[in-house]
């Protein structure tokens, strides 16, 4: 299928075109799989939507419609249209397109008010040459209009009816179906942007950069701008997996924990759901590359090869890798017999990476000091100046209005220790809130694919942390944390944020697609305890306020994991700092340095970025 830029207002897309009979039951049904989707005007100032196949021209008068997109993020809409008697089904179309196409319509039909209203008549007799011109982009001006009058009246625009499918629950405002009217999504900078185009361009892409550099802010844009039918994300950890709302590499694959031999592999991955996943699937994104094992990644290319019954590399779907290789290594310690331990490492690597990119501007912290002790501590260089900052944060007061910082360990026994007897010493009665899961016996994937447990037990003055974003502009957002001052008359958790923000927060839900494409979910309170967490949970966070002791690090880029998290050295207070709790694996850093030649050979770099 043709990529095209999100914001373009063409959408290309497949669609089902049903005709209904005075009953409104269908009558006849049309499916296009390919199709290009475009919005004109005619010389009268009316607006139609085009839709244009291989096979196919028809043109639909946007009048009398009715919109349902309570599913755009999946890549569903729905447009009826009352007077033709019809509907048209969208679906597999990129969610940020179909975003960006639907919003200009709306725009486009709330900012033609009045003028299109030449009469059937008039337009007969007409002398003026028929014209049918492409729509031009949406301007400021325009949103800006719409925005005023969304501000003093509804927000559907004329000639459209608000949600008015049976069965269908209207979208809430504020929720992520509710369409935003900015212009465009929000910015990229210069460096994600062209990652953007060189993954929208079918390119196999890895894309890499130290902590905070929006590295997976920027997969979320590309899998938005992706056709979600035949596009799989994925991550090496559950945790990460939800932060891009994907999977694990492991539960796509099938291949279990990819011990076995090949031959057993392609054997499991043989199975007919999950080969039909493997085959369905045109893009496969990966997020914290860095925890896949080599020998695992060499297995996945070969079994799909064979399932896809495709000899190019990985069976020819397009792969877009992302992570940071000096963060957290594989788990697994197994190495093949020429010692592969990083995916790098496996022959697999290079015949699969087309085109490599690195992001180097921070955006988690601001100041230059930090950043320049983060760069140095990602490398394992520690200078006796960055040993007295990182030391003189023993100091620090972390706390921030009665609300402690989140204490990072090595150990997930440990974070797990210090929750439970921090919540068994406060006095008050327990409230226990049993998650709803869609199904009873999936229970245990989904503790592992979604950040809250089954089972959420909380006091008055439990510590929690915010899993989702509830309301961006007030900072309660993923990773905000507070405090539990009461239960409300429903018996609802209210927290006190950080932000001074107080409210009780309803059940949320998570929807999670399992390779087969079923949609599997869990509705549970957005909380977690959050006093401890372990550093591998925390990878890829990014915490307000954090304390961490580094005494039994064990793994290369753990104690960098934990410090990057910070978001400045005011709010990070380390216990125990020792230069020794910080190393880089040699291996990487011979990585890095082949990797950044090859950039610089291919004057990708601009010269002056940090070196390796
Ligand atoms: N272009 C951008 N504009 C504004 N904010 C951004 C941009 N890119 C990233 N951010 C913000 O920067 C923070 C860090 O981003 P993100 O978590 O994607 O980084 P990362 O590279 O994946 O880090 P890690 O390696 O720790 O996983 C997030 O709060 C994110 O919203
Ligand atoms: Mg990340």
């Amino acid at each position: 299928m043709e990529q095209r830029s999100p914001d373009s207002s063409a959408l290309v897309c497949c669609v089902t075109v049903e005709w209904l009979n005075s009953q409104n039951s269908v009558s006849r049904r049309t499916n296009f799989k390919t199709v290009t989707l475009r919005l004109i005007r005619n010389e009268f100032r009316e607006i139609f939507m085009d839709l244009r196949s291989d096979k196919t021209n028809c043109r639909y008068h946007l009048k009398g419609i009715s919109v349902h997109k309570k599913f755009m993020a999946e890549g569903k809409a729905s447009i009826s249209f009352s007077e033709q008697k019809m509907m048209l089904l969208i679906f597999n179309a990129p969610p940020t397109q179909l975003l960006a196409f639907l919003r200009t319509m709306f725009i486009k039909l709330s900012g033609d008010r009045g003028e299109s209203k030449v009469g059937t008549r008039t337009q007969l007799l007409s002398s003026k040459p028929s014209t049918l011109q492409e729509i031009s982009p949406v301007t400021l001006q325009e949103v800006n209009q719409v925005k005023q009058k969304a501000g003093c009246c509804s927000m559907t625009p004329p000639g459209t009816k608000k949600r008015t499918l049976q069965g269908q629950e209207a979208p809430r405002q504020g929720k992520k179906s509710h369409m935003s009217l900015s212009l465009g999504p929000s910015s990229l900078t210069q460096e994600q942007k062209e990652v953007l185009n060189a993954a929208l361009s079918g390119k196999n892409v890895f894309f890499t950069g130290s902590a905070g550099t929006g590295k997976s802010y920027l997969l979320r844009r590309i899998i938005g701008a992706l056709p979600p039918d035949v596009t799989v994300a994925t991550a090496s950890t559950g945790v990460a997996a939800c932060h891009i709302g994907g999977v694990t590499l492991h539960s796509f694959a099938g291949i279990g924990s990819g011990q076995a031999s090949v031959e057993r592999c392609i054997e499991q991955a043989s199975r007919p759901q999950v080969q039909q996943a493997w085959r369905k699937c045109r893009h496969l994104i990966i997020d914290e590359i860095s925890m896949v094992d080599g020998l695992f990644f060499e297995k996945l290319e070969r079994v799909a090869r064979v399932v896809r019954g495709n000899d190019r590399p990985f069976g020819g779907l397009q792969l877009i890798l992302c992570g940071d290789f000096l963060q957290l290594p594989p788990v697994t310690r197994e190495m093949d017999q020429k010692g592969a331990r990083f995916c790098f490492q496996s022959p697999a690597w290079d015949r699969c990476v087309h085109v490599s990119f690195e992001l180097n501007q921070v955006h988690r912290q601001s100041d230059p000091v930090f950043i320049e002790i983060l760069q140095n501590v990602r490398i394992g260089r520690v200078t006796p100046e960055i040993t007295a900052q990182l030391l003189a944060t023993m100091d620090h007061k972390v706390e921030r209005g009665g609300i402690l910082a989140t204490q990072l360990c090595s150990h997930m026994q440990d974070a797990n220790l210090i929750n439970s007897s921090r919540l068994n010493n406060l006095a008050g009665a327990t409230r226990t809130f049993e998650a709803t899961d869609s199904d009873p016996y999936l229970t245990k994937m989904l503790d592992q694919m979604t950040p809250v447990p089954s089972s959420l037990v909380l006091k008055v003055g439990a510590q929690v942390m915010l899993m989702k974003n509830i309301n961006v502009a007030d900072g309660m957002v993923n990773g905000a944390r507070g405090i539990i001052t009461s239960f409300d008359d429903k018996g609802l958790p209210v927290v006190q944020f950080c932000s001074k923000k107080e409210m009780a927060l309803k059940p949320e839900r998570w929807i999670i697609k399992t390779r087969s494409g079923a949609l599997l979910s869990r509705k549970q309170i957005p909380l977690r305890l959050a006093w401890a967490f372990s550093i591998h949970k925390s990878q890829g966070l990014t915490l307000d306020c954090v304390e961490m002791s580094l005494a039994r690090v064990f793994e290369a880029g753990q104690a960098y994991v934990a410090l990057s998290r910070a978001k400045s050295l005011d709010t990070l207070r380390i216990l125990d700092f020792d230069p020794k709790q910080v190393w880089a694996n040699p291996d990487v850093l011979a990585f890095y340095k082949k990797f950044r030649r090859k950039l610089h050979q291919m004057q990708i770099v601009p010269l002056g970025r940090p070196r390796v």
